[in-house]
């Protein structure tokens, strides 16, 4: 099944640059070596599946590399004389630090002034987590959504704001929970005023 979903290659990701993709058998040797260097037994009961695991649970934290982000946006409807902001607060942000691979946990809100065209708001969301089920910096994440919304759509402009929590700097290193970092990224009408006051202001509401 994954591999049929692994047809689409991002060009950004360059996912084949270190080699061909290794096998499911590969991925769980690499997991049971890495049970080893943290100290375990990967033949001990409790661990016989947990290579598995960890490659299921792989193919969904990244399951974002086997989706073309574009396509999500193809289906789009007549914006039938809507001219103002069209806003989607909180949706959920589930990514992996490329530094540590540890958990990236927040919201994201992606806004739009429409010109000709609207899309479903699913497909917001499914941008989102189609850039963050990948190894990610924040920063990229950001751009990669709004980016993509604004150069597929073509609406008057695009907003996309990122609030998360990293388990890199929470769990570890200087170990402070609960520190957020927010980004974001304001293209076309959004840049200047009137709309980035108001884009701010429906933000805070
Ligand atoms: N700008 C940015 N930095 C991030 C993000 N996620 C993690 N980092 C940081 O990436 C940096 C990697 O720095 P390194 O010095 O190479 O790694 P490190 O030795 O593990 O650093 P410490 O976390 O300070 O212990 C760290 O400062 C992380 O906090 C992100 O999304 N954006
Ligand atoms: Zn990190």
């Amino acid at each position: 099944m994954l591999d049929a979903r692994l047809q689409f290659i991002d060009p950004h990701a360059t996912p084949a640059a270190d080699g061909a993709r290794p096998s499911r058998h590969e991925a769980e040797a690499a997991i049971r070596t890495l049970i080893r260097w943290a100290g375990d037994t990967p033949s001990r009961a409790g661990l016989l599946d947990t290579p598995a695991r960890v490659a299921r649970a792989y193919e969904e934290w990244f399951g974002g590399y086997a989706i073309d982000p574009d396509a999500l946006l193809e289906r789009d409807f007549e914006s039938a004389g809507y001219d103002d902001i069209v806003l989607l607060r909180d949706i959920p942000v589930r990514s992996m630090c490329e530094h540590h691979m540890a958990a990236i946990r927040g919201v994201a809100h992606v806004a739009y002034l429409p010109g000709e065209r609207v899309v479903g708001i699913s497909k917001l969301a499914r941008l989102v987590d189609a850039y963050a089920r990948r190894l990610q910096i924040q920063e990229r994440l950001t751009c990669e959504i709004a980016d993509t919304l604004h150069r597929v759509l073509k609406p008057r402009g695009v907003a996309v704001v990122v609030k998360a929590t990293h388990e890199c700097i929470g769990s570890r290193g200087i170990a402070m929970h609960g520190v957020g970092m927010v980004t974001k990224r304001l293209l076309g009408q959004f840049e200047r005023d009137p709309w980035r006051s108001e884009l701010l202001a429906s933000l805070r509401a």
